[in-house]
């Protein structure tokens, strides 16, 4: 249950009016960009603000066709959203008038394919995935935040995607919350084998999840820099792997390539793009 991703040569340009003069003008958000993101991998993805990290998502879930380039999954070209794929947000976009069980019955409704009593075992299913079988009959604005976003991600994950997209699903919540639902949703893909892209500002939070970690250029956005982070995280809930050597590594190394974007006259010299493993 996992899909091959390929970028290849990637651009987006949008149209948008001067502020001065409001003539409408190209805008270059992405520009080349290659990334291949393996079957079943968890790939996190950082950069500085605005450098086009929602544009690829949005791309690859094929909400948005790319100006110029290719995206394929499993060799296929992307050409809309799919049953494939689910993305999560980061605000929460459940249904306030439904239950957390039927929010999800819901989605699965609408994929169809399922009888009343397969949606109602699958929505169980997957709520007691995320933690959440006490809290099935509640509605949204009886959950805590933390709580709608596992709704949210249980929703995705019932539709069983081969794909699952996450923008920034934690960046509304407390630190607290977000180390927890982090650590769920390690235990989550390593249960469900998904091929996971989780966009994120938190250097910490993609070094905690990812297998690698793709780095952003400043716009027009680019593939800076993979880097490949190979972290013992079983037992994440008893140990502080966020305590140790190897992650603090880790961070710094992600860390100084981001500085660099916002320093782009200065490459700290341990740092410079040819010696990073650059996709
Ligand atoms: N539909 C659009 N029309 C015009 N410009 C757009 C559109 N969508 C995105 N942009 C621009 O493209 C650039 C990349 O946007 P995007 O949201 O992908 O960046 P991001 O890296 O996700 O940003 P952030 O980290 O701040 O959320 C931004 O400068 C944004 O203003």
């Amino acid at each position: 249950m996992s899909s091959r991703i390929e970028l290849r040569g990637v651009g987006q340009t949008f149209l948008v009016r001067g502020n001065d003069d409001r003539q409408l003008r190209e805008f270059v958000a992405l520009e080349g960009l290659d990334l291949d993101i393996a079957a079943g991998e968890f790939l996190t993805v950082v950069g500085p603000s605005g450098c086009g990290k929602s544009t690829v998502l949005d791309l690859i879930a094929g909400l948005a066709k790319p100006t110029s380039g290719s995206i394929t999954i499993d060799g296929t070209p992307i050409t809309g959203p799919g049953l494939d794929r689910s993305v999560v947000f980061q605000q929460y976009t459940l249904l306030p008038w439904r239950t957390a069980q039927a929010n999800i019955e819901f989605a699965l409704e609408a994929k169809g394919g399922l009888s009343k009593a397969q949606r109602q075992e699958r929505a169980r299913t997957y709520l007691e995935l995320v933690g959440l079988t006490e809290f099935a009959g509640r509605y949204p604005h009886e959950l805590s935040g933390g709580m709608k976003q596992r709704v949210a991600i249980a929703r995705s994950l019932s539709y069983q995607p081969e794909v699952l997209l996450m923008d920034e699903p934690y960046g509304a919540l407390d630190a607290q919350t977000r180390e927890r639902l982090q650590e769920e949703l390690v235990t989550i893909w390593q249960r469900t084998g998904t091929t996971v892209v989780f966009i994120t500002h938190d250097i910490d939070e993609a070094v905690f999840l990812g297998q690698r970690v793709a780095v952003m250029s400043n716009r027009p956005g680019r593939i800076k820099a993979i880097v490949d982070i190979d972290l013992d995280r079983s037992g994440a809930g008893d140990r502080d792997v966020r305590a140790t050597a190897e992650f603090a590594a880790y961070r710094h190394e992600v860390w100084t390539l981001l500085r660099e974007e916002h320093a782009p006259g200065r490459p700290s010299p341990a740092h410079r793009k040819e010696d990073a493993h650059v996709a």
